[in-house]
């Protein structure tokens, strides 16, 4: 995977939203977000055939950006709807029982640790989220903050393999965390709570990239 794909990846659902889901997602695109991931979980979250809509409205939308659209935990959604890749955690579907049904597909994994990150790489896993970077009031069940130190030392175990922070990531703590190693950030209430979300996402996007 191209690790500039990673750049700003924002991760949305109904549940994180203030104003109208698909209009966030749509002025994010504009913006430039470089990776979409929807995450529609939680209390009032979508289920059965609205969420399946909606996922095929931000599929379709993604699209029309070519920006890669990323399903959350549900494996089977991402394949029904041949999504450009899924998103897996430690407590989710084991990437090595659907790797094979993938192939082509961008996996990522998200790891709280060198053994959890060696065993998602060994797996095949194109990407890994490593977090959470600061406290995040967007997970309920959240680890508690690991910090920078952390990411550091997972990039330097990773080599070149592409990271994305996620976890608490605002506009002012974003370089931070390039810094200390990870390829992009991931992002969900910094953008679906900002007042003017093409600043933001300039704000968060490391421009020049080659
Ligand atoms: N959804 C995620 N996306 C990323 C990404 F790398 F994409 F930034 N990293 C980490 C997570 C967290 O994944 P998980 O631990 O399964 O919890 P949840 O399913 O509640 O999100
Ligand atoms: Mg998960």
């Amino acid at each position: 995977m191209d690790c500039n794909r990673l750049n700003v990846y924002f991760i949305m659902g109904t549940v994180n939203c203030k104003k109208d889901p698909l209009k966030t997602l749509e002025e994010a695109l504009q913006a430039g977000i470089t990776c979409f991931q929807l995450r529609e979980k939680g209390e009032g979250a979508l289920i059965g055939a609205a969420y399946e809509e909606f996922a095929r409205a931000c599929q379709k939308m993604c699209q029309s950006y070519q920006v890669p659209f990323i399903v959350n935990d549900d494996v089977e959604l991402a394949l029904k709807l041949n999504a450009d890749g899924i998103h897996v955690g430690q407590e989710d579907l084991a990437l090595s029982t659907f790797r094979e049904q993938a192939k082509g597909k961008i996996v990522g994994v998200s790891v709280h640790n060198s053994r959890e990150m060696k065993q998602a790489i060994l797996n095949g896993a194109d990407y890994v989220g490593i977090g959470p970077i600061y406290r995040t009031k967007s997970k309920t069940d959240a680890k508690p903050p690991a910090g920078l130190p952390f990411l550091s030392a997972m990039r330097k175990q990773a080599g070149n393999f592409p990271i994305v922070g996620i976890g608490g990531i605002t506009e002012e703590n974003a370089s931070a965390v390039r810094s200390s190693g990870a390829d992009g950030v991931s992002v969900i209430s910094v953008i679906c709570h900002s007042k003017d979300i093409k600043q933001t996402v300039e704000n968060l996007l490391l421009e020049n990239i080659n």
